[in-house]
């Protein structure tokens, strides 16, 4: 291993996966695709290791000294750390000795004396193979494996087991069924946060095999998806709206209004302002090492904006003119979210190694600047990615839809909206308030955890969902469609919208506290990184159960528009496509952070989405 920073048999200190404790370890070998470094244990224990999670034993040291000598001066800022999976506070065990255990050395702010006292205590780790299970132990209803997970979630100072499963030279934590007691359970709720989601830093130097194509996919793609948004957006005005059916360009000054981009920007300006405002519960995200604050008062700040509004309207505002400058909005959003793509990508050259997506960090510049290369870009406390998902597009969703169904009012010469154009608005109104009310829940997604901020999400959250996703109340404008099926569209709403919520909850309330005494029920799989994975309840139906109830959201926002076109349908197909590639994305982000747990749960869980067919 010629230019690596480790060479083979080096003696450095590698750090346990998903916890803070470094041990000795001696350097094996490097595997340059996968980027990790194989490295073994005093025991025999092997573990492959990322170059970021290995410091060499001087500088160990001597960050270890600086800190107990920090932490020695400011007592005040010591505090008890119990988010580390491996962390054990217990006394020690006849049974829980391991020589590796032995070199651990907990790089927390502890003085030295304690941490002296804690090491010893984190030590206690005992290291035994794995037996190959039995395909019937591997069912889902497999109640030795539920009691032992119930344990691990319940016990926040349980001693860990350390398996080794020979045959894919990966690791499993498991906490000892013996050690019942129920500390976590009584934590308070920020301490269990903090623990829950003791998982390795999803942030790393390396990047993950590419999506889209890599680069001239995602040159393909930031072309392709502004000229499908204009696509639809004039298509929606045709009378007969159809792929056969083409739409006339039209003049290219017909795109800019100066007064449309002002509009734009106040929105942004006025949603950035109700985000800051110290209103909602402060929620808690720890990646590599930093503590992200975000500010969870996405309900507040539409209740503030349908009230601004509202008094706009009163003193005479015409919402109207979202309708009939739809193109204009949608080029000044463009033009923002492009802008908003470069300085991401600018700012993203300093940020640091650990701050950067595992997805966007290629090195290659139009898929880097496609995906997002750093993870949690932030001004400040000011997070970008979650203002962005979270709050100017979401909320101008329902914004267009009210303008929408009073444009209709005004085309249609109706006193009242129609019963379509009501149902539409009713259905998304509900899905996009019940986004903002369990914002907290976006903490847990794909976007927040994995997806760098880069011009996927930029253009997705200004452009893409507010001027794509009102396409059925915009249709309904100018193809009024007489509502037949009243009923099916509202069953079909409320069984997508349960299984959706539901769903979203369960894992919700799971990533926040695997100890709930509401989920006792439910069956887990440990994984390696200390994080579980569910296995029953509404994760045990199918691996995406919340893709399935948005599905049939989908299929109700559709209904109202009838079958005159395909047009009203395209969302579903859209949101069809974007599902199933996001599902793959998922499974692949999962197996590299779970390995061979993630197989397990996927041989359990056979289905993706929809039971019994994919
Ligand atoms: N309207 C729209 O345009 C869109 C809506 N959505 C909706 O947003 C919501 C979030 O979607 P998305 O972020 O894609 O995905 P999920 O909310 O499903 O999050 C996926 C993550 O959940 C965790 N997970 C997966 N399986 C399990 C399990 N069995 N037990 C516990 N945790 C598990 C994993 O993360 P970890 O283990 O690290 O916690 C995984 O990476 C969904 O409801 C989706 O329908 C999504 C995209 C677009
Ligand atoms: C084609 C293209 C540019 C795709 C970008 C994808 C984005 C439009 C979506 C990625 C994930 C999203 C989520 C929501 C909106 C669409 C995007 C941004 C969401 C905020 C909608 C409301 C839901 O309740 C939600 C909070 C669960 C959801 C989160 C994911």
């Amino acid at each position: 291993m010629p230019s690596l920073k480790y060479q083979a048999g080096d003696k450095v200190m590698g750090r346990w996966p998903g916890s803070s404790l470094y041990y000795e370890v001696k350097v094996l070998g490097y595997d340059a695709k996968s980027r990790l470094y194989t490295v073994i244990y005093k025991d025999g224990t092997e573990l492959e290791l990322k170059e970021q999670d290995i410091m060499s034993v001087t500088s160990f040291q001597q960050r270890t000294r600086s800190r107990s000598r920090s932490n020695s001066r400011s007592p005040g800022r010591r505090r008890s750390r119990s988010r580390s999976p491996a962390r054990t506070t217990r006394r020690s065990s006849s049974r829980t000795t391991a020589a590796a255990a032995a070199a651990a050395v907990a790089t927390d702010s502890t003085p030295s004396s304690r941490g002296d006292k804690k090491l010893k205590q984190a030590a206690e780790i005992k290291i035994s193979p794995i037996q190959e299970k039995k395909p019937a132990e591997n069912n889902s209803n497999n109640k030795h494996e539920k009691k032992e997970e119930n344990n691990m979630a319940s016990k926040a100072d349980a001693k860990v087991e350390v398996d080794s499963e020979k045959n894919l030279g990966r690791y499993n934590l498991r906490r000892r069924k013996e050690d019942g007691d129920s500390k976590a359970a009584e934590a308070k709720p920020e301490e269990r946060e903090e623990r829950s989601s003791a998982a390795p830093p999803a942030a790393a130097a390396a990047s993950t095999p590419l999506d889209f194509g890599g680069n001239i996919g995602a040159l393909v793609l930031m072309l392709f998806l502004p000229a499908w948004v204009l696509f639809l957006v004039l298509q929606v005005n045709q009378k007969d709206p159809s792929l056969t059916n083409l739409p006339t360009l039209p003049p290219l000054e017909t795109f800019w209004d100066p007064q449309a981009l002002g509009f734009v920007i106040i929105w942004i300006f006025f949603q950035a302002l109700l985000y800051t405002l110290p209103v909602g519960k402060v929620r808690v995200l720890l990646r590599s090492g930093r503590r992200l604050t975000y500010r969870t008062n996405g309900f507040f700040t539409f209740v503030v904006s349908a009230a601004v509004v509202a008094a706009a309207v009163y003193q005479g505002a015409d919402l109207t003119y979202i309708h009939s400058h739809f193109l204009q909005l949608t080029s000044a959003s463009f033009l923002v979210s492009m802008l908003l793509s470069v300085y991401l990508y600018v700012r993203s050259r300093s940020a640091g190694l650990d701050e950067r997506a595992l997805g966007g960090n290629s090195g290659k510049v139009i898929y880097d600047f496609f995906k997002g290369r750093e993870l949690n870009p932030r001004i400040k406390e000011f997070d970008l990615k979650f203002f962005c998902e979270m709050r100017p597009g979401l909320i101008g969703w329902c914004l267009i839809n009210v303008a929408m169904a009073l444009a209709e009012m005004k085309q249609q010469k109706l006193d009242a909206p129609s019963y379509s154009m009501i149902l539409v608005n009713v259905f998304q109104l509900i899905y996009v308030v019940d986004g903002l009310w369990n914002e907290e829940a976006i903490l847990t997604t794909m976007d927040l955890m994995d997806d760098g901020f880069g011009y996927m999400l930029a253009f997705g959250d200004l452009v893409w969902v507010p001027f794509t996703y009102t396409l059925q109340a915009n249709y309904l404008v100018s193809h009024p469609n007489p509502l037949i099926v009243m009923t099916v569209c509202l069953c079909v709403s409320v069984v997508g919208f349960y299984i959706f919520r539901k769903s979203n909850s369960e894992k919700n309330a799971f990533r926040r506290n695997p100890a709930d005494p509401r989920l006792s029920h439910l069956k887990t799989i440990p994984t390696a990184t200390g994080k579980s994975l569910l296995v029953s309840g509404w994760w045990g139906v199918v691996r995406h159960p919340n893709y399935l109830g948005d599905l049939i959201m989908a299929l109700a926002w559709s209904l109202p528009c009838g079958f005159s076109h395909l047009l009203p349908w395209y969302y579903i197909i859209y949101f069809l496509i974007l599902l199933v590639h996001r599902d793959s994305r998922d499974m692949n982000a999962c197996r590299r952070k779970y390995g061979s747990a993630w197989d397990k749960y996927c041989r359990t869980v056979r289905y993706r989405i929809i039971p019994g067919v994919y």
